[in-house]
């Protein structure tokens, strides 16, 4: 399976593209770009406080994400006025393919290196109608390998060449010219479905940053680097997984939602991970936050847990969790059947900050992570959360960060 996902950063194309090629729906429409809204943007007061997007005169990353949540938003509402379809409705259009078979292989793959890298994500997905299900597969497996490429076992042999490379092939992949068998679940993935090209470009960015950067100013650099690596997944998802044609919500405010559980994810990623990462040289937590609570880099590297460091990880975990009930009132809004593994999935994150706590914030020598019984428990009670339909108001939309 290692590979597999090694494999993204061959240069040459692959001879099955060629074959794959004539799979893809040649009538990919070109979605129409819409203006940016311009009116002014809805930033929650308590996530805002944090981004420093007050005192920065100029746009804040905040900013400059939710012109991506609106780019993805317009972009859902015109397919559906466009086509006269409901994008949110499911539909199997794959009869009169010819060879449905080698694409539903392809699909498959994707299906398999799914189960192999998150288990629990994949049954969660199996609730989800078979379209859908495949779909988030092949976007997985794009998201898997593209973070492959930095996180990986080749890692420090990935120059920003072979990154303008994956990005060439991003280009192709949308045009129609898949490279491999996961590039056509994808490339058929994005021809059915309205997602925009943005996201995943902006994963990639991410990993440019992760190739330059080791240290973040404050957090509306760390902000950036969150959405380019964890919220894109959010934008790039809901696409695929559907807004319940029930909710009152306004699309955008589903993407912000989205957009939160993403960052949310990734910041709880780096406080679970602050130790490995500095055994690395690399130190994610805003820079001006540690010299606030009187900490260095230097004080990361001997990782003794103090007082001052259990009082910054207060606030650090009190922040992610902000961003993880932003998401929560969103959750409601999806399909009924793509709720359960967004539902697990949040609950799982979540509890690793539960288990930062309980390890008294030592996230130096020890790992916070969710036991087995935790784990299956989380299960029902997404399960029991999912069966909760959209909110019967349009709070959302006022609630939106
Ligand atoms: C249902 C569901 C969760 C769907 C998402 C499926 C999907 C396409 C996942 C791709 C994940 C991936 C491989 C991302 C690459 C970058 C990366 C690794 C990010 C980190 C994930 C955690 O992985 P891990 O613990 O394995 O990290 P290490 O590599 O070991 O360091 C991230 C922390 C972020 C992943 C982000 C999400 C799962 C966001 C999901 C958001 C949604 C599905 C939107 C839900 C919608 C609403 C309205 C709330
Ligand atoms: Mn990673």
């Amino acid at each position: 399976m290692a590979g597999v996902l090694l494999w993204v950063i061959c240069p040459k194309e692959n001879a099955i593209g060629a074959t794959l090629l004539s799979l893809i729906p040649k009538s990919r429409k070109q979605l129409g770009r819409s203006k940016l809204c311009s009116s002014r943007l809805k930033l929650s007061s308590g996530v805002s406080a944090f981004s420093g997007a007050v005192a920065n005169p100029a746009r804040s990353s905040e900013e400059r994400v939710y012109e991506v949540v609106l780019k993805q938003a317009a972009l859902v509402k015109e397919q559906k006025r466009e086509s006269g379809v409901d994008v949110d409705k499911d539909v199997d259009d794959t009869e009169g393919m010819t060879d449905w078979n080698l694409l539903k292989e392809a699909y498959d793959r994707c299906g398999e290196v799914c189960a192999e890298y998150a288990k629990t994500f994949y049954l969660g997905t199996l609730l989800m109608t078979p379209e859908r299900r495949r779909a988030v597969w092949a976007i997985y497996v794009w998201c898997r390998r593209t973070d492959e490429l930095v996180d990986g076992p080749n890692a420090s042999h990935i120059t920003p060449k072979a990154l303008d490379r994956w990005d060439k092939r991003l280009n192709d992949l949308f045009e129609g010219r898949p490279y491999d068998m996961y590039d056509a679940a994808l490339s058929d993935t994005v021809s059915k479905y309205p997602v925009d090209i943005q996201p995943f470009k902006d994963m990639i960015e991410g990993m440019r940053m992760d190739l330059k950067k080791s240290r973040y100013k404050n957090f509306d650099e760390l902000y950036l680097y969150c959405y380019y690596v964890a919220g894109t997944v959010g934008l790039m998802s809901v696409p695929v997984m559907g807004i319940s044609p029930e909710s009152k919500a306004t699309t955008e405010s589903v993407y912000n939602a989205a957009l939160a559980l993403g960052i949310a994810n990734q910041l709880t990623n780096i406080l679970r991970d602050v130790g490995e990462d500095a055994s690395r040289g690399r130190i994610y937590l805003p820079q001006d936050e540690l010299a606030q609570a009187g900490l260095s880099d230097d004080d990361i590297f001997k990782g003794k847990v103090t007082d001052k460091w259990r009082s910054f990880m207060k606030g650090q975990i009190k922040r992610a969790r902000m961003f993880f009930d932003a998401a929560e009132k969103g959750v409601g809004e999806l399909n009924a059947a793509s709720r359960w593994p967004v539902w697990a999935s949040l609950l799982l994150y979540k509890q690793i900050l539960d288990a930062l706590e309980a390890n008294d914030y030592d996230n130096f020598t020890k790992r916070a992570y969710v036991g087995k019984a935790k784990k299956l428990l989380s299960l029902p009670v997404a399960y029991g959360r999912a069966m909760l339909g959209p909110s019967k108001s349009a709070q959302l939309a006022k609630t939106s960060i």
